[in-house]
């Protein structure tokens, strides 16, 4: 590849105005310049990334990770903070059509460390205020599983469990994309190096992890995602960039643990020893090392599980609160441009004054969650006059 296209650069230094056919948007950020657009290099329908070093004179060959949006007629980019940029894309559809690639993020500086290569990250933005995850951990037995599915049972339309991947054999009942994805070893190994997990730990001698798709598919559907994971993957998850409610469940006594492990009948004696002894710290950790926001003690079950729900706010009169997703969808052709924090989609005239009926209003101010998940938090307004729009900017603020 020979050197980076200036007329791109110049472009877009000043403001992101993309012709209809204009496939690739580039954007300058400190001296790398990130020309998004164009087909992925493994798969055609995808968007690609390239990086051009202005201070290396080089082309750059980024890692990509998290899940790549689908070309479209065209995008538009904006630069945020130095850290992300905010691609919005022509003519597609409301839960598809804003999404950012994170470029300096805390997430991409610690993958661009452990996978020793340029590293950029995509995160589709989920518009409006979906509630946050719920991490539930505790000892083999407690009743996390148990609990999880009295809430799922209760709030069908509210809760979605992010099914795990695990290199442990299935259980009589278990069934593979239900309950976990069952993985070889090898399999696993070669996905985390790949970047496709949020978090992964190795627990009583198998691997577990949660992969970004399955909190992804959890939120897509509009629903509260919940990650049944243990104590190392609360720990990782609470250093990452999904903000989560942190719950850690505790038995009443060991004996109890005991009982109930052994009632279940679904491991070997050796199992059982193995998962009894590794309760003891896992109790330890959980109860003392302020990774958990609340700890519920299983005793009585149904008390347990009002307990739960009460600290969800969930009270007795509640059905199912679904948020409605934002209806607001983009015409093929539309204008970027900004003012501080605040993004301006210009969808008709050229001119913001003349806007009338046209305009929609990006807050950008209160961004939340992010690469290797989904982001959060990102305020749509639409607005009939360029005064409604001045006080508006000030409502998103
Ligand atoms: N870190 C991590 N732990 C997980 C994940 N999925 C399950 N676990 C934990 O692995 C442990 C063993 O789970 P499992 O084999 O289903 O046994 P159980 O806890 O006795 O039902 C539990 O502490 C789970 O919370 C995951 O994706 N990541
Ligand atoms: N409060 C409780 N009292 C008595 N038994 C319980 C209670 N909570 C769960 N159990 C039982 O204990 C066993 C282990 O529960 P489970 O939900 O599988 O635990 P975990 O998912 O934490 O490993 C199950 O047989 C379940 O029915």
């Amino acid at each position: 590849m020979g050197e980076a296209p200036v007329i791109f650069v110049d472009d877009m230094q000043n403001g992101f105005d993309l012709k209809p056919n204009y496939c690739k948007a580039a954007t300058v950020i400190g001296d790398k310049t990130y020309v998004i657009g164009g087909a992925d290099d493994e798969m055609e329908s995808l968007i690609g990334v390239q990086i051009f070093d202005q201070s290396l004179k080089k082309w750059l060959k980024p890692t990509v990770l998290g899940t790549k949006p689908t070309l479209s007629k065209g995008h538009s980019a904006v630069p945020l903070n130095d850290d992300r940029i905010l691609i919005i894309k022509r003519g597609s559809t409301p839960d598809d059509h804003t999404w950012f690639l994170e470029v300096d993020s805390q997430y991409v500086r610690k993958q661009k460390k452990v996978l020793g290569t340029e590293v950029v990250a995509w995160s589709k933005c989920v518009i409006g205020e979906a509630e946050k995850p719920i991490v539930i951990s505790g000892p083999s037995g407690v009743g996390k599983g148990t609990l999880i599915s009295m809430l799922m049972k209760e709030f069908p339309s509210m809760f979605g469990f992010s099914v795990s991947h695990t290199t442990r054999s299935p259980r009589n009942m278990e069934k593979d994309g239900v309950h976990y994805h069952f993985t070889d070893r090898g399999v696993m190994e070669k996905e985390i190096k790949d970047g496709k997990f949020l978090e992964f730990a190795s627990v009583h001698g198998n691997l577990y992890g949660t992969s970004v798709e399955a909190v992804e598919l959890v939120a897509d559907a509009g629903k509260r995602c919940i990650l049944d994971i243990d104590v190392q993957g609360a720990r990782s998850v609470r250093a990452s960039s999904l903000e989560a409610i942190f719950i850690f469940v505790s038995p009443p006594s060991m004996e109890e643990l005991e009982k109930r492990l052994r009632a279940r009948g679904t491991e070997t004696e050796e199992q059982i020893l193995k998962r009894l002894r590794n309760a003891e710290a896992e109790i330890e950790q959980g109860e003392s090392s302020g990774i958990f926001d609340f700890i519920l003690y299983n005793d009585k079950l149904e008390e347990c599980y009002e307990n739960l729900k009460k600290l969800l706010g969930l009270d007795a009169n509640i059905t199912a609160p679904l948020k409605p997703a934002s209806e607001l969808s983009l015409p093929i052709d539309h204008s970027v441009s900004q003012i501080d924090d605040k993004i301006i989609i210009n969808c008709g005239t050229a001119g913001l004054e003349k806007a009338s009926n046209n305009l929609i209003l990006l807050g950008v101010s209160s961004l939340k969650g992010g690469a290797p998940a989904r982001t959060r938090g990102l305020k749509f307004q639409a607005i009939d006059s360029f005064s409604d729009g001045l006080n508006a900017m000030d409502q998103l603020s």
